[in-house]
């Protein structure tokens, strides 16, 4: 039998929010086929995190003989680290799950969805029972999983056992000794702190001469050098072959250097592609682009009517605060038709919570460079404040990217403690269009703060215009 809906949600991450009070008294179906919450909250952003900051911890207990404090790490917990992360986020993922199931206006269907049809989806349930549903709108917020090579795929080893991504490896049940990462982006940057903090042999393994490539280079370059100091870390080197270590241990990876790294896990992270080569999207009327992408436009309507999607399944942006404001976008656009809003995608931030932190919104100086683009740069170290000082920091930076003759911020990175907190009354000043010298002057900035790296570094950008 056919059910229908007046809205079908497919995927429970960001898709989760749609439920909105517009949608009170009318029928909701949320289609979920992993773990109820998605990624950012299961295997993504708050894991990850939370991880981190006990590796924070356990960098802060290494580094203190650096401000005269004597202190040992004795170890690591890792299952109780483990345990804690889960222990609190198990439970939201089942709350949420159970919401949806015992809501007033909602169904959830726990499977994998399929379209067959104009709005039509053929939901695969536990069990081999099938459900088809139809609606008056469907969302497609399916998200994205990661994408394993050929090398490591054509190793043979099991997904989970040897070789794991971020789904799975901060389930694991013990600490390897080794760990040897292929990847040289957010995951890789983001994990090895985490492993290597907690005393594993980090081996990381990037295509590209720099890690986290795609920032700006000054900085990229800036936190390869001192990833080289924590892990071993090699650039401009491909893996040949993945195969198991000598006496079957562990696993070897082969390099294109004719050099060898053995460790007792692989984790890969060489990027996440969007979920829609299971989708139907042929039968729906969804267009995919070359990248995997949904083909949506500025509103996030794909290119089949009532069919919208939003998050990682179509944004060029693989974030979650991305994917949220685009919920929101996609929630007003439902009951709106006639009053679209746009997907916002202007001056996108994003943080990467490694050692050290790296922050960035906005334009590059390469960027400003490609576009001839009249452009002043300055870089302020953390070591020239008061409170770089008292971290005894000879490493960190704020740079800043404007334009000498409107006197606005084009961009801001940021590497150092706190980058990805630092950066937010930047985010602001693009969001907003504040001036620089309205932003560094026409406000207090509490001294000492370390925030006082962002007033210098706005004060020292050499503006032909100042408001
Ligand atoms: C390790 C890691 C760390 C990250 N850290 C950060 C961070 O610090 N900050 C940040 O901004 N971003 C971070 N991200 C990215 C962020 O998690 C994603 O951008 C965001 O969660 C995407 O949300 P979404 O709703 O688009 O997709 P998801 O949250 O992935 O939700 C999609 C859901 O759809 C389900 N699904 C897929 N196909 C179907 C189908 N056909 N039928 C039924 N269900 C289906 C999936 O099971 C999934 O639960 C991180 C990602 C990873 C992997
Ligand atoms: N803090 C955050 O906001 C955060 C944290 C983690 C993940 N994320 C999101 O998740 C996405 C996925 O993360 P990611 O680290 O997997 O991707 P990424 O795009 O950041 O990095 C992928 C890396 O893998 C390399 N690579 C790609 N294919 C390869 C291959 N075949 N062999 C060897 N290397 C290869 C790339 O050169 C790059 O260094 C990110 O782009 C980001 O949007 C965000």
């Amino acid at each position: 039998m056919t059910q229908h809906f007046d809205l079908a949600i497919i995927g429970s991450g960001s898709g989760n929010s749609l439920v909105t009070p517009d949608f009170d008294g009318k029928r909701v179906a949320v289609i979920e086929g992993g773990t109820f919450g998605g990624t950012c909250l299961n295997v993504g952003c708050i894991p990850t995190k939370m991880f981190v900051y006990a590796a924070e911890v356990a960098t802060t207990v290494r580094e203190a003989g650096r401000y005269g404090v004597d202190a040992t790490l004795e170890g690591v917990r890792w299952a109780d680290v483990r345990d804690r992360v889960f222990g609190r986020i198990d439970p939201i993922s089942d709350g949420g799950r159970r919401y949806r199931q015992d809501g007033p206006n909602t169904t959830a269907f726990l499977g994998h969805a399929t379209f067959t049809g104009d709005r039509s989806l053929m939901v695969e349930l536990p069990g081999g029972r099938q459900e088809t549903i139809t609606a008056d709108q469907v969302v497609v917020a399916a998200g994205a999983h990661p994408v394993i090579p050929d090398v490591v795929t054509e190793s043979g080893l099991e997904l989970g056992d040897l070789v794991h991504t971020s789904d799975t490896i901060m389930r694991i049940d013990e600490l390897p000794r080794r760990l040897a990462i292929i990847g040289g982006g957010f995951i890789a940057a983001e994990m090895a702190h985490v492993f290597a903090s907690f005393g594993v042999h980090v081996t990381v393994v990037a295509r590209g001469s720099q890690l986290l490539r795609h920032i700006d280079t000054e900085i990229s370059q800036r936190f390869t050098d001192l990833a080289r100091e924590q892990w071993d870390v090699r650039t401009g080197t491909n893996v040949l072959a993945v195969g198991r270590g000598d006496g079957g241990g562990g696993v070897r990876l082969h390099l294109d250097s004719a050099a060898v790294v053995d460790a007792d896990l692989l984790m890969v992270a060489t990027g996440r592609r969007p979920n829609t080569s299971c989708l139907g999207a042929d039968a729906g009327g969804l267009a995919v682009l070359d990248d995997g992408r949904l083909e949506v436009d500025a509103y996030g309507r794909t290119t089949a009517p009532g069919v919208w999607a939003l998050g990682d399944v179509s944004s060029p942006f693989q974030l979650k605060h991305v994917a949220n404001a685009e919920a929101r976008a996609v929630a007003h656009n439902l009951v709106h038709p006639d009053d679209l809003r746009r997907l916002p995608h202007d001056h996108v931030p994003s943080g990467i919570f490694s050692h050290p932190q790296v922050a960035t919104v906005g334009l590059t100086e390469q960027d400003c460079i490609e576009q001839d683009r009249p452009h002043v740069t300055h870089v302020q170290a953390y070591g020239d404040t008061a409170y770089g000082w008292a971290l005894e920091d000879r490493s960190s930076v704020c740079k800043l990217v404007a334009d000498p003759t409107t006197g606005r911020l084009l961009g801001a990175h940021l590497m150092g403690p706190h980058a990805t907190s630092l950066i937010q009354p930047l985010i602001q000043a693009l969001a907003l269009g504040t001036p620089v010298d309205e932003l560094a002057r026409g406000q207090y900035w509490i001294h000492p703060a370390l925030a006082e790296v962002v007033e210098n570094a706005l004060l020292g950008l050499r503006l032909e215009r100042t408001a």
